[in-house]
């Protein structure tokens, strides 16, 4: 039997004649090579008999840089077009579905920071379920610290919602923060219940059955809004298994909608579109994955110099000193002594500070050891 990678190459070579010769090669035929070439390329992606369900392990890529940045969509949409526009790193591109069939990792240098940016092969509905790669995909967007979700401007809108649905089965949470629900478990003493202010979606009889399904018998619950409904309490409960990520909406291929339409989806929350076959909008998308992020750069100066601008440290939004050091160094925390700060985080120029204190972007900082 002809295996699937023999077959696949077959329709290409036969794909690539016809385009030779255009007059026996009509957008029919393409189309149906097309439609073949996906199917079989699905094929590619099912998981072997007896592998269980797709795996849930994600793709074996380490981690690098200061960041991660993972692009999901729907087969097509223009993913690995996408990561060719803004990395180095050429991803394979075609008009079939599933061209890209595990995770491609590019670099993305922005700020004096290295983004780390996962193109993925395209999910299907059902690929929380285990269709195709889906799960393996969801695995790396798990990962992530930003999700990028692309879509394709002239498809319908419900692609949007069903791929949400999709991450939201395997527990991602989209633009959100965690419920603000307190919940303790304890050794003894039963189920203590207390509402901040009047629930409006809850009861106390409906928190004592839900944490008895979940075998919390002894806990302490203290919910502090006031909104919090069953499936916030559930995810609280279930914390271990949540992931808070933040995602932007890409709307790619505006280049064929109207600006009407262009012009209503641009104003849509976290969302922003593009065409990279215009090269239209990709620095804007760059840009707001910057903000997203909220990575900050902290400059160093050694003392009697002047501060070194040609390369940042690369922390977190709300890092403290402490997290500044481990940039430098793991050990220098254990030597620290103070740290003078420059720039918005300090309240007169400069401040002395202690490890705790929270830097903002682009301050500089000097830190004395023991
Ligand atoms: N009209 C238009 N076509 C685009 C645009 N960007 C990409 N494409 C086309 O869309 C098709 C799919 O692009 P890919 O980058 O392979 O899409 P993908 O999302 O990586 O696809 P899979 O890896 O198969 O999931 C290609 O034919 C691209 O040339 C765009 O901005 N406008
Ligand atoms: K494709
Ligand atoms: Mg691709």
């Amino acid at each position: 039997m002809v295996n699937i990678t023999e077959k696949i190459k077959e329709i290409e070579d036969e794909m690539r004649r016809t385009q030779k010769n255009k007059a026996t090669g009509g957008l029919s035929l393409k189309n149906h090579c097309w439609g073949k070439l996906a199917r079989l390329r699905a094929q590619l992606l099912e998981p072997a008999p007896g592998a269980g369900s797709g795996g849930g392990a994600g793709f074996d890529v380490s981690k690098s840089g200061d960041a991660r940045i993972a692009l999901v969509g729907f087969p097509s949409v223009g993913k690995s077009t996408f990561l060719s526009k803004i990395t180095k790193t050429k991803s394979e591109v075609a008009a079939y579905s599933f061209t890209t069939l595990t995770a491609i990792p590019g670099v993305l240098e922005y700020g004096g920071a290295e983004i780390q940016v996962l193109d993925l092969p395209g999910i299907i509905e059902g690929a929380s379920e285990g269709k195709g790669r889906g799960r393996q995909v969801i695995s790396a967007a798990k990962t992530s610290d930003l999700i990028l979700m692309i879509l394709d401007a002239t498809k319908k809108a419900e692609q949007r919602a069903l791929l949400e649905g999709e991450l939201e089965a395997v527990g991602i949470r989209l633009n959100r923060e965690p419920p603000n629900i307190y919940l303790k478990p304890k050794k003894a003493g039963g189920m203590k219940i207390t509402f901040q202010s009047p629930p409006k979606n809850l009861d106390e009889k409906m928190l004592y059955n839900i944490l008895r399904d979940y075998k919390m018998l002894n806990c302490e619950v203290l919910v502090r809004d006031e909104n919090a409904t069953v499936d916030d309490f559930i995810d609280v409960i279930m914390k271990d298994h949540r992931k808070y990520i933040k995602c932007l909406y890409v709307y790619n291929k505006i280049d064929s909608v109207s600006l009407d339409f262009l012009d209503k989806l641009a104003r849509e929350p976290h969302t922003v579109v593009m065409s990279c076959e215009l090269d239209l909008g990709i620095q804007d998308v760059v840009e707001r994955c910057w903000q997203e992020l909220q990575l900050m750069r902290i400059y160093t100066k050694r003392k009697g110099e002047e501060p070194d601008f040609s390369e940042a440290l690369i922390v977190r939004n709300k890092s403290s000193i402490e997290e500044v050091c481990d940039q430098v160094h793991r050990t220098l925390k254990e030597t620290f002594k103070y740290a003078m700060v420059w720039g918005a985080s300090a309240r007169h120029v400069p401040q002395r500070v202690g490890l705790s204190h929270i830097v903002a972007d682009e301050d500089v900082v000097s830190i004395v050891t023991k």
